[in-house]
């Protein structure tokens, strides 16, 4: 059925317009939208028989915000001229200056240009529970129409920074404890008061009052330059290169001191400048690349429903298996834990226990919360609780015949329907369901630690696992809050492999002489959140030992071979784990370089001996990022080569959300495109004349970048999906 998408008015007889913007499923201002709005709002302030206006959204949602389809429009072609100049025409003109009294009817949500519009309106009735918000941020750019100047004006400027910096929504039950909202009532009353509002301020009952003429919430200029010098340190510090964060700031602090409307008059310049920056387009991106994922070809639309799963076994209470289980905790889904003896069995609950009280602790969940989820908890040291699990997720150390076996028994003790997964982050799913007939149901869960806190979930797919057991496992992602990628079965998947030289990479430049606290530092400005060495550090570097041979087996002609991490193990360094590593881990205080393991890097490069002539290499800032990172790249082109994802949008999102690759650099495949597969290829083949193969360009980049045509572009035949 087509969609059903414009603006409609109803003038009643009580000569209220009842304006109705229709464009599921969020009604987006898209351009036919506000032609529509313009329209209508001139046609009712022209209308004899119009005494007041209420605005409102189709199907229980106000307004989701401005059609982003038209942001990625701009970023492809450059072409501002599909940006409407709305803010003075549309919200200043036509609806906050109107004469006649306009009321905005809020339910669901009003984001970014819907709740923009709801406050050009001389007042807001909302349902409950409506969500509001400006996150405008998140996008790369700011709010458009004459937000950055009215929040401020309707709850006060030190929340609206709060608001617009962090793009936090509010519910409309603390919207009306800030001003922001005038009325909470029924959604089944919603219009009626709204209406009867609307009319109220038309004969003089309630005010008739514009925000962005409002000074009473604002404070004096010194109070004002005080907030706004708060909200410069917050936005350094949470967001040190993002240009919105310190422009917006700007354009708050132009209508403080020059009024309202010259704000909205910045407001629009600076929307202007920033909507076609970097920032924007890689963001942008990342919004539609998320939103992809839930899109599965012969999974999400061959018309099956998702199973219910109520209770879940997790087998092995470590690090993972417990962080699996506090998120299944959290969502309300029942867990047997099962571990092999009653001390792993305590250490595991203990650690669900302690990930909990974490975020009552961080205020993230509240003491009622834990306590629900802890009591939907049950340590196993056998199978009997088996018999009625719905999904089985077994998270016990890599070890293939360890796994092997587990999976035949889970055959005999699972109900025929149960989902056996696998968090394997290396091994073949193949492989480990080899000893069993229920190939069907094997699937990979694979979640990255700390598995409560990190939203990626890498489903993996054999050639066997069946389009109901993936659509299942998607649902269970989303149910417990993560972003679930669907990726085929490879050594490393998607994530492990495409990173896989990032570490490598990192290990050859220390042992060519870079120092590596340098390195990390670089990659770190660059904008992930640690550096090759300290992410090592993390993970702990007995794990960096124990998967590097399985890599060496398929991968072994593209690896470099480092006796680094295994000099540090024998050096007593673990990483974090046992407080040593590359740095030095102290409770309480931040990871301090360790100047002492200077000299197992010595000892590595001795082993090595690849320095050219014995001295280490000199490289700029911009060589380091392209010998960590491009190596990367060329990883992720063969990933793509083999159909390993759906689309290289997949690849982006499952590089955010996995490796924290910056998301305002849209995702590791959005990023090479920017800067461009030529270039990228020559920047390799350089490298892999003067160090090897290692950097060796893969088949798929060299054809990307003799035929000019950009790395996202697919055109395989290979599919593992
Ligand atoms: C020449 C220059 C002149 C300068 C003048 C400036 C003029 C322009 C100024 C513009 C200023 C305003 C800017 C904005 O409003 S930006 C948008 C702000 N809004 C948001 O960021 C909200 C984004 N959406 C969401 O957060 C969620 O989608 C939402 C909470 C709304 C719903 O979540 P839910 O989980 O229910 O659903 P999905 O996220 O899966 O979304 C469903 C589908 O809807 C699509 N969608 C959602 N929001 C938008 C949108 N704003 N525009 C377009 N499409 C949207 C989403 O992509 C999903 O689509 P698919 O089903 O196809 O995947």
């Amino acid at each position: 059925m087509a969609k059903k998408i414009g603006v409609t008015m109803d003038v009643g007889n009580d000569g209220v317009a009842v304006i109705t913007i229709s464009n599921p499923p969020v009604n987006s201002l898209a351009s036919p939208i506000i032609a529509g709005l313009k329209e209508k709002f001139r046609d009712a302030n022209q209308r004899n028989d119009v005494r007041a206006i209420v605005l409102t959204g189709n199907n229980g949602r106000f307004c989701g915000g401005f059609d982003i389809n038209v942001f990625q429009q701009v970023h492809k072609t450059g072409d501002l001229s599909v940006m409407p100049e709305v803010s003075v025409d549309l919200v200043c003109n036509l609806m906050e200056d109107s004469r006649k009294p306009l009321v905005a009817a809020v339910e669901g949500l009003a984001l970014g240009g819907g709740l923009e519009l709801a406050m050009a309106c001389h007042a807001r009735v909302s349902a409950p529970k409506a969500q509001l918000g400006l996150p405008e941020l998140t996008l790369g750019v700011i709010p458009g129409f004459g937000g950055t100047q009215r929040l401020p004006r309707l709850v006060g400027l030190a929340k609206a920074t709060d608001m617009i910096l962090l793009s936090k929504s509010i519910s409309s039950e603390e919207g009306q404890k800030l001003g922001l909202i005038d009325a909470l009532v029924p959604p089944g009353e919603l219009l009626s008061t709204s209406r009867k509002w609307a009319l109220d301020i038309a004969d003089g009952r309630k005010p008739f009052l514009r925000s962005l003429h409002r000074t009473d919430k604002i404070g004096s200029l010194s109070e004002a330059r005080a907030i706004l010098k708060n909200s410069r340190q917050l936005a350094k510090k949470i967001a040190p290169k993002m240009p919105q964060h310190h422009a917006v700031i700007e354009v708050i602090e132009e209508g403080i001191v020059h009024g309202g409307y010259s704000g909205v008059l910045k407001e629009a310049e600076v929307f202007r400048q920033l909507v076609l920056s970097d920032t924007a387009k890689g963001l942008v991106h990342v919004f539609f690349a998320q939103r992809a994922t839930s899109k599965v070809p012969n999974v999400t639309d061959a018309g099956l429903k998702p199973r219910p799963i109520k209770k879940v076994a997790v087998i092995g209470g470590g690090l993972m298996g417990s962080g699996i289980a506090t998120a299944l905790l959290l969502s309300n889904i029942r867990v047997v834990l099962k571990e092999i003896n009653p001390e792993y069995l305590m250490k595991g609950i203990k650690t669900v226990e302690g990930n909990i009280k974490g975020l009552v602790s961080r205020g993230k969940l509240t003491q009622d919360k834990a306590g629900k989820a802890l009591s939907l908890l049950k340590g196993v040291l056998d199978y009997t609780e088996f018999k009625d699990v719905d999904m089985v997720i077994e998270a016990v150390i890599e070890n293939i015949q360890l796994k092997q076996n587990i999976f035949k028994e889970l055959e005999k003790v699972c109900p025929p329907h149960c989902i056996l997964a696998s968090n394997t982050s290396t091994i073949d799913l193949n492989v480990i369901g080899e000893k069993t007939n229920s190939k069907d149901r094997i699937v990979g869960a694979h979640f990255f630690s700390p598995a409560h806190l990190m939203t990626l979930l890498e489903i993996v797919r054999s050639e066997n696992t069946s389009p109901q057991v993936i659509l299942d496992l998607m649902a269970v992602g989303k149910a417990i809050k993560k972003v679930p990628v669907v990726v085929g079965n490879c050594i490393g998947f998607a994530v492990n492999r495409t990173f896989f030289p990032y570490t490598q990479a990192a290990h050859m430049l220390a042992n060519l002489g870079v120092d590596l606290f340098r390195i990390d530092s670089v990659i770190t400005s660059f904008g992930l959140p640690l550096g090759p060495f300290q992410l090592g550090d993390l993970a702990g570097h007995g794990i960096g030992l124990a998967v590097g041979p399985i890599y060496a087996k398929v991968y072994g002609d593209r690896m470099f071979r480092s006796p680094l991490t295994e000099l540090l193990l024998k050096s007593g360094r673990n990483g974090k784990i046992n407080g040593r590593g590359y740095y030095i881990y102290e409770k309480g205080s931040k990871p301090k370089p360790d100047p002492s393991v200077l000299s197992v890097v010595e000892e590595s490069r001795k082993l090595t001996n690849i320095m050219p002539g014995g001295k280490p290499i000199s490289v700029t800032d911009k060589e380091i990022v392209e010998m960590i990172l491009f190596p990367v790249v060329n990883e992720a082109c063969r990933v793509l080569d083999e159909g390993v994802v759906i689309r290289a949008s997949d690849l982006d999102i499952a590089s955010v959300l996995g490796m924290s690759f910056p998301s305002y650099r849209g995702g590791i495949v959005f990023w090479a495109d920017m800067i461009g597969p030529k270039y990228i290829y020559e920047r390799l083949k350089e490298m892999s004349e003067t160090y090897g193969s290692f950097f060796k360009p893969s088949r798929y980049l060299e054809e990307r970048a003799t035929k000019g045509m950009p790395l996202s572009e697919l055109k395989s035949s290979r599919s593992r999906l």
